[in-house]
């Protein structure tokens, strides 16, 4: 059996255009444009790209994109100055800190720093409780556009076995509490979990978010298994080169899973556009406004 590709690069321009017309929407009916802010503290050349196309694709929803560059020795009080400064700012309704941050900077204190209101990334401790208790969150986007693919793809998921490889607060953790609210049974494994080909083997939903290139062997999968694939790993390539991979082992994995997502055209793609939806979301709320449709959970 091969594999079904699940087109990450498409569904994410189907979700950008649904958020550019209730952008357009917006504008129309309250005057409001939604606006987002994208903090990159240095220079980091992966870290320069994710932010350039965001503010690319921020612009083409209709939105307004504000962008912040500081150097690798800006302060944690500076930062904090400008999180506060944004936060204040009516015409921001998200706020975006690039991650990772230097590492004389204290991240969760600049996180929880952000108004839990425009935190479109899910990161404060406010959201990650309110997604942890089921009540309304931010969610973040990287498990948003994954749990989106899902539904997609196999609708009803109540007690189906799921199994996420990595507990990184930013997607693991998180995409296990969205799991779990699909009805999932659903297991965590990690670095540490024994005989971990065994239970990534128990599911019928596997997601693989650790950062190890093709860590994930077709002997792992189930067949008819439903992979989505995480990892976004800058490999050695021939001729001096480099390419992107994911955390699965996509062409072995293909001939056995019953669907999977490539890596790149992916999760990728589905993470900044669940971040516009955010952003719109974010809007939507700051102004009393009902949610916008099909774009949050
Ligand atoms: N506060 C914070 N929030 C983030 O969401 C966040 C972050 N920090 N730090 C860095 C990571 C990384 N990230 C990516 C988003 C999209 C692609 C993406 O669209 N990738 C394309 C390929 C891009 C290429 O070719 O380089 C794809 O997979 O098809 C990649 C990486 C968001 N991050």
């Amino acid at each position: 059996m091969t594999a079904t590709i699940i087109d990450g690069k498409a569904f994410a321009a189907d979700i950008r255009g649904r958020v550019a017309e209730q952008v357009t929407a917006l504008k129309a009916a309250h005057g409001i444009t939604p606006g987002l802010a994208v903090v990159l503290v240095g220079t980091d050349a992966a870290s320069e790209v994710y932010v350039k196309s965001k503010g690319r694709m921020t612009g083409e929803v209709g939105m307004e994109s504000f962008s912040h560059r500081l150097p690798e020795e800006t302060s944690e009080a500076d930062l904090l100055a400008l999180v506060e400064q944004l936060n204040a700012d009516r015409s921001v309704h998200g706020i975006l800190v690039q991650l990772p941050l230097p590492c004389h900077m204290n991240s969760d204190a600049v996180i929880n720093a952000i108004d839990p209101a425009k935190d479109v990334d899910g990161f404060h401790i406010s959201n990650v409780g309110l997604l942890g208790t089921g009540q309304k969150a931010m969610v973040p986007c990287t498990p948003l556009g994954c749990l989106m693919m899902l539904r997609d793809h196999l609708g009803d998921m109540s007690g189906k076995e799921a199994v996420v490889i990595g507990r990184s607060n930013i997607v693991g953790k998180p995409m296990a509490h969205l799991l779990l609210g699909e009805n999932c049974t659903v297991s965590i494994a990690h670095s540490r979990t024994k005989d971990i080909a065994d239970v990534v083997r128990r599911a019928d939903i596997v997601v693989a978010a650790v950062g190890r290139p093709g860590m994930v062997k077709s002997d792992w999968i189930k067949p008819g298994a439903t992979v989505i694939d995480v990892g976004i790993n800058r490999v050695e390539a021939e001729g001096g080169k480099t390419r992107l991979v994911g955390d699965v082992d996509f062409d072995e994995v293909r001939e056995v899973a019953g669907a999977i997502t490539p890596v790149p055209g992916g999760v990728g793609p589905m993470t900044i556009a669940c971040l516009l939806a955010n952003t719109l979301t974010a809007a939507c709320r700051a102004n009393g406004l009902p949610e916008p449709e099909g774009l949050t959970v």
